[in-house]
C-alpha cells in the first residue's frame, strides 16, 4: 500500500484492448498509468482475442515506468474468470473491476486475485485493484467499496454509465455530477486510496476539458482516467504547480527540517504556522513538480 500512495496517478489512459497499434505504442504518450480495456469498448465477438493480445503484449512490449492497469470484463459475465487469470498470470499492476456496486463484489476480485497469484506462482498480494462506481447503488456505497481490499489502490467515477443510471446525461457544467464526484472523493481519502474523475469523451472540445479538468483539481482528485493521449498534456499542465508554490514548498521543508533539529514539529514561517498538514501538501507539490521536470535531484526550481 505504501508504495501505491506514493505513486503519482494524474493520467489513466483507456486502451482498447482489441486495437492491435493502440495496445503496441501505448507507451509513447507518457501516461502514468495505462489502462488496457477488455470491457467495454470491446465487442462481444472480439473478447477472447483481445485478452490475449493484450496478454502478449505485457509479455513482450516495454511500457516503462508506466503504472499497468487492466479492465476485466463484469463479474456478471462469461469473460471475467479467464480475463482475471490470464491478466494475473500475465504481471498486471492493477486489475480495475468496473460496475462496482458493493463491498463484497471487490472482496469477491481479492479472492479471485488471490487464488490466480497461486495458482501462477505470483507473489501473493503483489497484484492490486481498484473499482469504478458507475451506479447510484455504487455511489451510495463508495465508502465501503474504497475499504474493501488491502489490495485497493483507489476508486474511480465512470459517469457514462453513472449519468445513464440516473436517467440523464452529461451536461459542460458538470452539475449532474456533483453527487458522485464528492461522495467518491470523500470515500477515496477516508479509506486512504486514490480518487479518479471520470473520463471526458469530446475530443474537439479542449476548453470544456480544461475546465473540467481545474474544476476536479481543485476538489482534490489524484487525476482523471482518459480516453486520448491528446489530453495526457493537458492534465498535466494542470497539476504542474506554479514557481510560487514550489518555492514556498522547498522552503516548509528546509523550515520543518530545522524545527525538527530543535526537537520542535511545528515553526513559524513568514508569519504562517507550518506543521504536519502545510508540510505534508509541501511534499506533494514537491512530487508533482518533479514529476513536471520542474526542480532538480535537490528540490531547487529550475528556471525556464
Ligand atoms: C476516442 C477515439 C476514438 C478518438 O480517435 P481519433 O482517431 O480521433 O484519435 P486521434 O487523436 O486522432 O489519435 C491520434 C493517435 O493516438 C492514437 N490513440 C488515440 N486514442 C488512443 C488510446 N486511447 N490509446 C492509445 N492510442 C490512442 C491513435 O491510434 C493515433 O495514433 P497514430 O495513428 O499512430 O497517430 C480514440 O481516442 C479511442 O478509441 N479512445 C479509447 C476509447 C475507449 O477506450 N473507450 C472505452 C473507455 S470509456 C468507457 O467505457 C465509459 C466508462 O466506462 C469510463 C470509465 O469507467 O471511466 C464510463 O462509464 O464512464
Ligand atoms: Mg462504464
Amino acid at each position: 500500500m505504501a508504495e501505491n500512495e506514493e505513486r503519482l496517478r494524474r493520467t489513466m489512459m483507456f486502451v482498447p484492448g482489441n486495437n492491435p497499434a493502440m495496445v503496441k505504442d501505448a507507451g509513447i504518450y507518457g501516461a502514468d498509468s495505462i489502462m488496457f480495456d477488455l470491457e467495454d469498448s470491446v465487442s462481444l465477438p472480439e473478447k477472447d482475442a483481445a485478452r490475449v493480445l493484450v496478454y502478449e503484449a505485457l509479455q513482450t512490449q516495454d511500457y516503462g515506468d508506466a503504472e499497468m492497469v487492466v479492465r476485466v470484463n463484469g463479474q456478471d459475465t462469461p469473460f471475467y474468470d479467464n480475463d482475471v487469470k490470464a491478466m494475473v498470470k500475465a504481471g498486471i499492476d492493477v486489475i480495475r473491476l468496473p460496475k462496482a456496486e458493493s463491498a463484497e463484489m471487490v472482496q469477491k476480485l481479492d479472492a479471485d486475485i488471490a487464488a490466480a497469484e497461486k495458482e501462477f506462482g505470483r507473489e501473493a498480494g503483489s497484484t492490486h485493484l481498484m473499482a469504478a462506481i458507475e451506479s447510484a447503488k455504487g455511489v451510495l456505497q463508495a465508502a465501503n467499496i474504497a475499504a474493501a481490499s488491502d489490495r485497493m489502490i483507489g476508486i474511480a467515477l465512470s459517469a457514462e454509465d453513472y449519468t445513464t443510471d440516473m436517467k440523464t446525461h452529461r451536461y459542460p457544467d458538470g452539475r449532474e455530477l456533483e453527487f458522485a464526484r464528492n461522495m467518491v472523493l470523500h470515500a477515496a481519502r477516508a479509506a486512504g486510496v486514490a480518487a479518479f474523475d471520470t473520463v471526458f469523451t469530446n475530443m474537439d472540445d479542449t476548453e470544456g476539458f480544461y475546465r473540467e479538468t481545474e474544476y476536479i483539481h481543485q476538489l482534490g482528485f489524484d487525476g482523471k482516467s482518459l480516453v486520448n493521449p491528446r489530453q495526457i498534456p493537458m492534465v498535466n499542465k494542470v497539476y504542474e504547480p506554479t514557481e510560487a508554490e514550489i518555492k514556498n514548498a522547498r522552503n516548509v521543508i528546509n523550515a520543518i527540517q530545522e524545527a525538527k533539529l530543535k526537537g520542535s514539529g511545528v515553526i513559524s514561517m513568514n508569519g504562517q504556522m507550518v506543521d504536519r498538514p502545510v508540510v505534508l501538501r509541501a511534499q506533494r507539490v514537491m512530487k508533482l513538480a518533479k514529476a513536471s521536470h520542474l526542480v532538480d535531484e535537490e528540490g531547487n526550481y529550475l528556471e525556464k
